[in-house]
């Protein structure tokens, strides 16, 4: 359901959450101008056509470093694009692995309940399968289900050879327990890369996850494949989820950032991101990045996708990010549009790493 904020980004209902990020005497905030992007500003930055090597970031930055004048418009890093090329790269790989060892990865998804959203996100994920090659499973499950029979799914799944990745649909209702649910999942099916010992991989040295978690992996995947270097630049991520701002992290420094991550509680958020050449902003409140949060050039990626009523619009609501794109966009050197940008490349991750464990499994190269 949408929330009742405009694009004013001083909206009252918004002002509790934001206030815990500002600074104890920090000055009115401002209304954020964007109601319509003004995509005439902007300029596509298109990215390269090959898929990148996971060592780009030794390669210059080709858009975005901070040496971008700050009066020259930020790039748009369109993830719808990036998206379908991936897409396409995977729909060829899927094919070559049925051609040469006769195997067709599938994808098990759960869903739990009917929320809306969720039904919408499973379906399109269906559609991507089906439009690359891959097999897709999938079981609906009523609201009140319990723990219990979801976690007797998951373990038919675990123990399926035609299934090489499983995923449950978040948020689960609220009578359970996600931990339960999501260690149940094998650690290597777990395409969501939601397994306590896949995010534990990620966060030591020299040891790798089986799976990254899908929308940060597609954040980093925008960032290789617009040429942003990421070694020795400074990177905040603004949000600490399990699931985005935690894995998020952990990957920027993988890639030799300096990271820093603002959550509800830092002092002066501002002030720490105004120093980063790479924000990601994956902390659910809309508009809450202003432009003079962000260093001149510095690249934005932007994971929120927060509703807010318009009335004009046949929903009855729009998508904003969490960085009020108009006064950004003025700013940064690249930046990712909300819807557009980070959404996209969820899927498409999904997809990838689905391909990825059918690959391990089956040790095709
Ligand atoms: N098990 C999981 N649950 C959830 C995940 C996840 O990665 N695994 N992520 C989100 C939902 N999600 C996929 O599941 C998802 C969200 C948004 C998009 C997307 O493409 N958004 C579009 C806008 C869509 C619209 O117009 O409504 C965009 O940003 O352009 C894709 C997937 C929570 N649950």
């Amino acid at each position: 359901m949408a929330s009742s904020i405009l694009s004013d980004c001083s909206s009252a209902r918004l002002l509790p959450l934001r206030r815990s990020l500002l600074p104890p005497r920090a000055p009115r905030l401002r209304s954020c101008p964007a109601l319509a992007t003004p995509r005439r500003l902007l300029v596509a930055a298109r990215p390269q056509l090959l898929p990148r090597p996971r060592h780009m970031d030794s390669v210059p930055a080709a858009t975005a470093s901070s040496a971008d004048s700050a009066d020259a418009p930020a790039k748009l890093i369109d993830g719808k694009l990036v998206a379908k090329q991936v897409r396409e790269e995977i729909a060829v790989q899927v094919t070559r692995m049925k051609d040469v060892i006769g195997i067709v990865p599938g994808l098990a998804v759960i869903l739990v309940g009917s929320r809306k959203d969720s039904q919408t996100y499973v379906r399109n994920k269906k559609k991507a399968c089906e439009a690359v090659g891959i097999k897709s499973y999938e079981v609906n499950l009523p609201e009140d289900s319990s723990e219990e029979e979801v976690i007797k799914h998951i373990a038919s799944f675990n123990s399926d050879p035609s299934v090489h990745g499983i995923l449950v649909q978040l948020p689960l209702p609220r009578h359970m327990n996600d931990e339960n649910i999501l260690n149940a999942v094998s650690i290597e099916k777990d395409v969501d890369g939601f397994h306590p010992l896949n995010i534990g991989r990620l966060a030591m040295q020299g040891r790798d996850p089986f799976f990254v978690p899908c929308t940060p992996k597609g954040c980093m995947e925008l960032l290789h494949r617009h040429g942003v270097e990421i070694k020795g630049k400074r990177a905040v991520v603004i949000g600490r989820s399990n699931i985005v701002g935690t894995p998020a992290a952990l990957l920027l420094q993988k890639a030799n950032a300096t990271v820093s991550i603002v959550h509800s509680q830092t002092k002066n958020p501002e002030q720490i991101t105004r120093q980063a050449d790479i924000v990601i902003a994956a902390v659910g409140v809309a508009n809450l990045v202003r432009g003079d949060w962000i260093k001149p050039g510095a690249t934005i990626i932007d994971v929120g996708i927060n509703p807010v009523d318009d009335p004009e619009s046949p929903r009855g609501y729009r998508l904003v990010g969490d960085v009020c794109y108009e006064e950004a966009s003025k700013v940064a050197g690249a930046i990712t549009p909300v819807p557009g940008g980070v959404g996209p490349m969820t899927i498409a991750m999904l997809l990838s790493n689905t391909l990825e464990s059918a690959r391990r499994i089956h040790g095709f190269k």
